[in-house]
């Protein structure tokens, strides 16, 4: 195939267009001046109007000397996928239309003002090094900017950010630690705005669903609104949880960018095919939208309740009972919790005198779900476990989930035994099978790593014991306690599999959802139970689904 034969294609958007001529000139351009030209080694970018305008150009600069005009065949198969590569954008360019603007400025003025503060830091830095005479070091933009950036830019990007976060095995160890801490609290939308598309989505009035809804929101997160109310009709207490306005489109524009941006990179580098970058840009894509149809969370919710009521445990715990005749794609009204955290020690301990069975009910009850759900709750943290007045334990925000093979399960339920009974050789063998890999791995050097990071464990546990025990009492100080174990608990993961990968082992995202989750009850065990070790106690049920015995709370004293 020639050079022009590859390039001589014209491709049009209602509003961009983009070209590329017979000489091997691309451009494109929008309707109102902005837009770029490219040569085969200068991209100029345009804005403005004939009176106006401003131009950036970025250069190539050749490190190698062209023996020959002609392009080689790898050029010209560059050149081709080049210009498909222009087509996707402009065709997705076109289908995102105006939002895609809009969302274009924000994204601006969010990466213009980060970037201002980097800038000011690293001034601030200059200054005190140069009136110090010490030498000044620039420190380049890292993971801290970036997950400012996406605190900047809202919804999409937070949720990208906690993806990131919650999956290790896909990106690098700092980028990870970073998004832990990535804020997910945004100011509350107008109620006036709430009540429009609660109106709109179950297209009755208000006052016909609801006596009342408390314009005092409970929670405000980047995308959804959660509101305590109470049904007509049978004067339930429920709370209404409603996605807020904008949000999808935001979603659809950020994806869009999100997917164009895997497609230069994997043109700019083929070697990051090979990572599957656009499986886990398909990955993040699914979900993301899952999370924003409330019907997706509702059938989980459904579903966990279902298991509940199948395996006879719903004296242990529930799930909040959903009304579908008020719930809609943007609008989830459901039953009201009443209860406290499970880290609040000092309001669970005037609920339940011991907590180590509600505790252990509540881990049966999750290990159960695990094999006989078809998705697992996978962001069960301190707010999302509630214990009820009754002693139950509620479990809330079904909007993450994750899934588990039988296959994957079967490994993990291995690898699990053997956190408790402390045998690294199995534990490396369970690993090998989860994460797939044509590597021969030596199991006794894998098993030998393995157990100094599981050494290390122990370690931290005593530091968070001692953390928790010279505590007076105070829920604060227990939470603050936790917040940094939660720190201690990526570490151990990213340990985890960082030597897995060592060995050249990749794992499914699902390993790291659960294997998170997991150890986030261990600590939780060790602060409210410190007796028990979820690993390697007969009360604790990891066979999900298999002859499960739950615990009457009496059993352990508790008051019901
Ligand atoms: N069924 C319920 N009963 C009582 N309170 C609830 C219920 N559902 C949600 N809430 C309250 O609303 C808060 C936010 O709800 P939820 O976690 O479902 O929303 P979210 O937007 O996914 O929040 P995040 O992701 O930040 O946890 C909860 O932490 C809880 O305080």
């Amino acid at each position: 195939m020639s050079l022009m034969a590859a390039t001589s294609t014209t491709v049009s958007a209602s509003r961009l267009v983009s070209t590329v001529s017979s000489t091997g000139e691309l451009s494109s351009s929008w309707s109102r001046g902005a837009g770029w030209t490219s040569t085969s080694n200068r991209v100029l970018f345009h804005r403005g109007n004939r009176r106006r305008s401003s131009w950036i150009e970025i250069r190539a600069v050749s490190t190698t000397s062209t023996p020959s005009s002609r392009p080689s065949a790898d050029q010209t198969e560059r050149l081709a996928k080049l210009n498909e590569l222009l087509a996707e954008v402009a065709k997705t360019a076109a289908s995102t239309g105006p939002r895609g603007a809009v969302r274009l400025a924000q994204g601006i003025e969010a990466v213009a003002s980060i970037g201002a503060e980097w800038l000011l830091q690293q001034t601030q830095g200059a200054q005190i090094a140069a009136s110090s005479r010490t030498p000044f070091a620039l420190d380049p933009p890292g993971p801290r900017q970036l997950r400012k950036l996406f605190e900047k830019l809202g919804a999409t990007y937070i949720k990208l950010g906690q993806f990131i976060a919650s999956a290790p095995t896909l990106f690098p160890d700092e980028y990870v630690k970073e998004f832990q801490s990535c804020l997910d609290k945004t100011p509350p939308v107008p109620f006036n705005q709430i009540q429009a598309i609660i109106r709109q989505d179950l297209g009755r009035r208000i006052e016909d669903v609801y006596e009342y809804i408390d314009p005092q929101p409970l929670a405000s997160a980047s995308v959804a609104q959660v509101h305590a109310a109470r049904l007509k009709e049978s004067q339930k207490d429920v709370v209404i949880k409603v996605l807020k306005p904008g949000v999808e489109d935001t979603l659809t524009v950020d994806l869009n960018f999100l997917y164009i941006s895997a497609k230069v990179l994997e043109f700019l580098n083929p070697q990051i095919s090979r990572t599957s970058l656009v499986a886990i840009v398909g990955d993040i894509r699914a979900s993301m939208l899952e999370e924003v149809d409330f019907r997706k969370e509702a059938v989980n919710i459904e579903a966990f309740r279902n298991y509940i009521e199948d395996t006879g445990s719903t004296r242990l715990a529930t799930a909040p009972f959903v009304y579908r005749h008020c719930s809609s794609r943007r609008v989830l009204t459901m039953e009201r919790l009443f209860g406290s955290p499970l880290t609040d020690l000092d309001s669970l301990r005037s609920i339940v005198p011991n907590p180590e069975a509600t505790l252990i009910n509540a881990l049966n009850v999750w290990f159960g779900s695990l094999i006989a759900c078809e998705t697992f709750h996978a962001d069960v943290h301190a707010g999302n476990l509630l214990v009820l007045k009754d002693g139950r334990v509620g479990f809330i925000d079904f909007g993450i989930v994750g899934r588990i093979s039988p296959a994957t399960w079967v490994a993990m339920e291995t690898f699990l035994q053997s956190i408790g009974t402390n045998q690294y050789s199995a534990m490396a063998k369970a690993l090998v099978t989860m994460g797939a890999t044509a590597e021969t791995v030596n199991i006794d050097n894998f098993a030998g790593d393995l157990e100094k990071i599981f050494s290390a464990v122990q370690e931290l546990d005593s530091d968070l014991l001692v953390t928790a025990a010279g505590v007076p009492g105070g829920a604060t100080t227990v939470a603050a306690s936790l917040d940094f174990d939660e720190q201690q608990v990526n570490a151990l993961l990213l340990e985890v599999i960082r030597v897995s990968e060592s060995y050249g082992l990749r794992f499914p995202r699902e390993f790291g959802l659960l294997l998170k989750q997991l150890l986030y009850f261990d600590r939780y065990t060790r602060l409210l139970a410190p007796g028990l070790n979820v690993f390697d106690d007969d009360r604790v049920q990891i066979s999900a689904g298999r002859d499960t015995t739950y615990y009457p709370p009496s059993s352990y004293g508790s008051a019901r």
